[in-house]
């Protein structure tokens, strides 16, 4: 059945006025919206981008070149308009949410049109000495992702997009990576946010550590609670509920990705959802990005996060979807084809 729409939607595609192939990667991502909304006219035209945001007790091993506070003022900053996140959704007037998942040095007396207050805790534990969350908590984070994206998807996003922002995360996320992948710890660290050398050795040890400590975990979802972050749980609910709502989902750099491998891990299929926006720079990202066998649609050197990159590829994906739907066929148009 999903062959034969498969086969019909790709007929659509190569019935345009172009020659067969000519529009790349973006006849691969119209038949994957295609498919994923089950309809040949898919719609991406209401994006809707999130930011999770999360506090890390890794950062008591000092795996980060900035201060944990930095999370709750980059929050504060978000609410501003003051990020490079915000700049981006600007541009393209994305309507743009922030999570608090547990942001540390947060004032939970904020309110704000943008913000959505759901901390489980003043930051994970340290996954160094122990699991980062209790099972309760990771479910938690889990089910506050799946259930703010279903919201949006209820209310009309047909495009969701995904980014976070937590001091430490980078270092989550390469061990989460680690365990996942089997590769060399080595192979999964880098430098986030500027840590040198020293700082990276210093990543290494500790994920090493860790991965010793929690070693029985074996599934996706002990994985999570063993190594990962509120932000990262908030997304792999986020990218598990565009599965089950039949919608596209937008994978930003080294740390949703690290929560996209998660949720493939919890749910194959889901993978059919995601659009991977970007290559980041961050060590360790292509190496993910191979081994979950995806192409990214941009490598443009960032290594920030916040779904950046998410929010600039929207326009490739938006584009996609109009030339399935709007361009005209040879025999609409009039045009000869190759072999008339
Ligand atoms: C000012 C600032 C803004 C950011 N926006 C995203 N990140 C990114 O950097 C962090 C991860 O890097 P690490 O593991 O080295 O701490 C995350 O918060 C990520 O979103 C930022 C980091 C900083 C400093
Ligand atoms: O690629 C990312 O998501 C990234 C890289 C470095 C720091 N923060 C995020």
């Amino acid at each position: 059945m999903k062959t034969e729409f498969k086969t019909k939607i790709q007929s659509i595609i190569d019935n345009k006025t172009k020659p067969l192939g000519s529009l790349g990667v973006l006849e691969t991502i119209a038949l994957q919206l295609a498919v994923i909304q089950n309809t040949d006219k898919p719609k991406v035209d209401a994006p809707f981008h999130t930011v999770f945001a999360g506090d890390h007790g890794i950062c008591s091993q000092n795996v980060n070149a900035f201060p944990q506070e930095v999370s709750a003022q980059m929050v504060g900053n978000f609410l501003n308009q003051g990020a490079a996140i915000n700049a981006f959704c600007d541009v393209q007037l994305i309507a743009m949410q922030v999570v608090n998942m547990g942001v540390k040095h947060f004032d939970e007396n904020i309110t704000h049109k943008m913000l959505i207050n759901k901390p489980i805790a003043k930051g994970t534990e340290d996954f160094s000495q122990t699991q980062a969350m209790t099972e309760e908590q990771c479910k938690k984070a889990l089910n506050i992702g799946h259930k703010l994206i279903s919201l949006q998807i209820k209310e009309g996003a047909n495009l969701i997009s995904l980014g976070e922002m937590g001091i430490g995360n980078t270092t989550t996320a390469a061990a989460l990576m680690a365990k996942i992948t089997d590769l060399d710890v080595e192979q999964c660290t880098g430098m986030g946010t500027g840590s040198d050398a020293q700082g990276i050795k210093r990543k290494n040890e500790v994920i090493k550590q860790a991965l010793v400590l929690h070693a029985e975990a074996k599934t996706g979802i002990e994985i999570l609670q063993c190594l990962g972050g509120f932000e990262i749980a908030g997304m792999v609910g986020a990218i598990l509920c565009c599965y089950e709502n039949n919608t596209p989902v937008m994978i930003d750099g080294f740390i949703a990705s690290a929560a996209a491998l998660v949720a493939m891990q919890m749910q194959p299929e889901s993978k059919q959802n995601m659009i991977f926006a970007h290559c980041s720079n961050e060590n360790g990202h292509k190496k993910m990005l191979d081994f979950m066998q995806v192409t990214p649609l941009l490598d443009l050197g960032l290594r920030l996060g916040e779904g950046t990159g998410a929010v600039l590829a929207i326009p490739i994906v938006q584009s996609a979807a109009s030339f399935l739907n709007n361009m005209a066929s040879f025999d609409d148009a009039q045009v000869s084809n190759k072999d008339a």
